[in-house]
């Protein structure tokens, strides 16, 4: 009914998220309010982690992709349950360190690392750095050098392949600014220089072909040309390489209507590729990494907000005023991304009346979602969001200097919270 499994409807017909009534929490903890089953994410990561044993015979391993969002209390509960993290910038480095995360289960990507972030990923001693492009690679070698240190490093590699998906969050295709390109020989000529290098040891490559996306065919694709590449390289270089990761992308749940594909299906068609492809060349299958952030978190989240007002343009629209808005969650406002909203205190009730969600900033493009059908709202009612789990904390804001939310986790039917909420005492930490 509610686009998650861990969302149903209670006996006083209010919205329930892994069997906590959310408007009690909205009661207990104030608006706007972040939400996240525990219950959800631990099943997902079991879900994954179990696919990779039963394919790879546990060769490899789930990655948390923490730009999803990345919070001390998540990066715990991933990696409590098996999964390395991926973090993309020295900040969510720090996060993951400092809550307790082993270093060497931690992938290092990003388009454009600063000297700063190199040099405090190698201090830290991370697992993998994911390079991006040469002059990144001169810099990692370099910085190894004068430490005196061998550090391990896969290539991100454009596979060219153009998934199907909003165009700000596709990624493996030629026009991408992450990534070294195939077809024109820059990925082969890279790798040439990685192998020549002293003091950075090849162990694999990366590749992801962009975010949201619910067909299989391009994972599948995406995994016979890193094959190919991967052989390339041993047969012409003599360079055995030992990891490959394919990225993450698979697409969640929004709206109902959506045809999201069970996980274990986009694993069982891509190990085919892989143990087909291994054996066309006679490769020893690789470690496989998978690499999802959204497919974790999204569908384990959501948003309580209270409506503060109601304003209807006779023949336009009405407005649902929220006491959150595009600091929150920037997602329609960027990608006029769908979700699912509903009145948290009326949810049996059904959804007959089209409204426009407008956010409190000053901005008339901050709206969480447009025409959309609810409960006939009241002033006072508790909006929910569903699938907010991904993206919406992790890309928040002070925009119009509104604090960020808190962040409460639901486990076993029990609150806690995660994140305070922001203070106004925080926004001006920092000013002089
Ligand atoms: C390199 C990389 N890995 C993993 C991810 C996670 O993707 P998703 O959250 O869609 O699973 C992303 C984001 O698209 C990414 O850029
Ligand atoms: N932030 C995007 C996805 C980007 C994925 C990271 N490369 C979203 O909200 O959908």
């Amino acid at each position: 009914m509610f686009v998650s499994d861990c969302l149903s409807v209670n006996e006083k017909g209010h919205l329930t998220i892994s069997g906590c009534d959310t408007v009690a929490l909205a009661e207990q903890y104030g608006t706007p309010l972040y939400v996240m089953s525990e219950d959800k994410i631990r099943d997902t990561c079991r879900r994954y982690k179990a696919s990779i044993d039963r394919y790879y015979g546990g060769n490899g391993a789930p990655i948390y992709a923490s730009k999803a969002f990345s919070c001390k209390e998540i990066c715990r509960i991933v990696t409590s349950e098996g999964l390395d993290l991926e973090v993309v910038s020295g900040g969510e480095l720090f996060t993951a360190l400092s809550a307790g995360v082993d270093a060497k289960h931690i992938h290092f990507q990003g388009n454009n690392k600063s000297l700063r972030e190199i040099e405090y990923a190698i201090e830290s001693g991370v697992g993998d750095i994911v390079v991006d492009n040469l002059s990144e690679l001169c810099r990692i070698e370099k910085i190894s050098a004068e430490k005196g240190v061998v550090t391990s490093i896969s290539m991100r590699i454009k596979p060219g392949i153009d998934a199907h998906t909003h165009e700000f969050i596709r990624t493996g295709q030629i026009d991408s600014k992450f990534g070294f390109a195939l077809e024109t020989g820059e990925a082969f000529e890279a790798v040439r220089e990685a192998v020549r290098a002293e003091h950075v040891e090849l162990i694999g490559l990366h590749c992801h072909i962009g975010s949201q996306i619910f067909d299989k065919s391009p994972f599948v694709l995406a995994a016979e040309v890193m094959l190919a590449f991967y052989n390339k390289i041993y047969a012409e270089l003599g360079k055995k390489l030992t990891h490959l990761n394919l990225g993450g992308g698979f697409g969640i749940k929004y709206k109902d209507a959506d045809a999201a594909v069970a996980y274990e299906d986009y694993m069982n068609d891509v190990s085919a590729a892989v143990h087909a492809s291994c054996e066309k060349y006679g490769l020893t299958i690789p470690k496989i990494y998978i690499e999802p952030g959204r497919s974790i978190v999204g569908e384990a989240g959501i948003t309580l907000y209270t409506v503060g007002d109601i304003k209807t343009i006779p023949q336009v629209r009405t407005y649902v005023a929220i006491d959150g808005g595009m600091y929150d969650n920037p997602r329609y406002a960027l990608y006029q991304s769908d979700y699912t909203c509903l009145i948290a205190n009326r949810a049996d009730q059904p959804a007959n009346f089209k409204a426009t969600i407008a956010g409190k900033c000053c901005e008339s493009g901050d709206l969480i979602q447009e025409n959309t059908m609810i409960q006939k709202p009241e002033i006072g009612d508790i909006l929910a969001v569903l699938s907010t789990g991904a993206y919406n904390y992790s890309m928040a804001s002070n925009y119009n200097r509104n604090v960020k939310p808190a962040c409460v986790m639901i486990c076993d039917g029990q609150s806690r919270v995660i994140i305070k909420g922001e203070t106004y005492e925080d926004l001006i930490r920092n000013d002089l």
